[in-house]
């Protein structure tokens, strides 16, 4: 059997190298470089330079193509879910592991959600503390498998786990995708305070006080507790906002700097999820009654309010029980 991957950035990649050391793998890329650079040199120098891919990776740029697999890793940015998934070849019902981290704006639908208005294939969601460059060089990595399916979900643990990637199973899809997609726009804070060198007290502020805001909003949208404090919440949330090799990160730290979310942002090939999600967060969560004043600092920034305003709103909001 073969396992399809949809999206030839970093993380496409990554799964597609780790999967190869027990599947053959056929990863679609809409960019014809991407293709020609695995196929011929056996590289994503566009996108994770530096890894030696294995010989079990063909790369396509004909979409079509995926019918050749029954399982696709869908890992293309969350805001082009939609349009992806739409021009795939679905016919066969292949089950579908969704890899992208945001929601959708406009909708303000998680991926599974996006997904289920596309088709009606078995779904899953992976998502978890999982820099793509550590897991395409066999670094230990932990990550959550979600799935609500009692049969599906173990059955796709075998067959993804990997010596060095250890898959953990829940069926609260809305939890790790709750996690997944507001540590980005966590992680953008964190790298707005330390950009502003505003200290590490803030920086464990803005975590413990974030992952309020996650637990709120994902309760809200019914996710349990439990979900939200392990991997693909608590644990993404804290590798995230704590490196530079998050993209999310560097984002903050530019913006913390001083610089403008479209010189950060514009013209970049590489995605930081968490500047889309930010402004979806902050309208999903006033949709549901639910307080989330980081992530709203978070996205004024990004929206170009200045820095020392922003600070000085979280600052002066009335005191309350923690
Ligand atoms: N890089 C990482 O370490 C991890 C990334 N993720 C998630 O995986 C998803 C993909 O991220 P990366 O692979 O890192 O991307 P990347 O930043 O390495 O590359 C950008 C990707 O976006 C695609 N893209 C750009 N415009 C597009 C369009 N109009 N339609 C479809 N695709 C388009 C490019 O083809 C490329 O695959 C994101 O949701 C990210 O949060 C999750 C875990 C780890
Ligand atoms: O999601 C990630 C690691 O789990 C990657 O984070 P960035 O997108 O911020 O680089």
């Amino acid at each position: 059997m073969t396992i399809g991957v949809i999206g030839g950035g970093a993380w496409g990649t990554a799964l597609a190298q780790a999967m190869a050391s027990g599947e053959d793998v056929l990863l679609w890329a809409r960019e014809p470089q991407v293709v020609a650079d695995i196929n011929s040199a056996r590289e994503n120098r566009s996108f994770l330079p530096g890894v030696a891919l294995s010989a079990r990776v063909a790369a396509t740029d004909d979409i079509a193509r995926l019918a050749e697999a029954d399982l696709w890793l869908v890992v293309c940015p969350a805001q082009h879910l939609r349009a992806v998934l739409g021009a795939a070849p679905l016919a066969h019902r292949p089950t579908l592991v969704l890899c992208a981290k945001g929601i959708e704006a406009g909708s303000l639908k998680l991926m599974a959600e996006v997904a289920a208005d596309v088709c009606d294939a078995p779904l899953a969601v992976l998502s978890g503390p999982s820099f793509a460059g550590e897991v395409a060089r066999g670094l230990p990595t932990a990550i959550t498998l979600a799935c609500a399916d009692p049969v599906l979900g173990p059955a796709l643990v075998q067959r993804l786990v990997r010596e060095r990637l250890r898959l953990y199973l829940t069926d609260d899809v809305v939890g790790a995708e709750i996690g997944g997609a507001v540590k980005n726009v966590l992680a953008i804070g964190c790298g707005v305070v330390e950009g502003a060198g505003l200290g590490l007290n803030a920086r464990a502020a803005l975590i413990a006080r974030g992952f309020a805001e996650m637990l709120r909003f994902g309760i809200a949208r019914g996710a349990r507790a439990e979900t939200l404090g392990g991997l693909s919440g608590l644990g993404d949330l804290v590798l995230t906002c704590t490196s530079t090799n998050s993209r999310n990160f560097s984002v903050g730290v530019g913006l913390g700097q001083g610089r403008s979310a479209a010189e950060l942002l514009g013209g970049s090939a590489t995605v930081a999820e968490g500047a889309a999600t930010a402004p979806v967060v902050v309208a999903a969560a006033r949709a549901a009654g639910v307080d989330m004043p980081i992530a709203e600092a978070v996205a004024d920034l990004l929206a170009g309010a200045p820095l020392a305003d922003v600070v000085e709103a979280l600052l002066s909001r009335p005191l309350r029980e923690e």
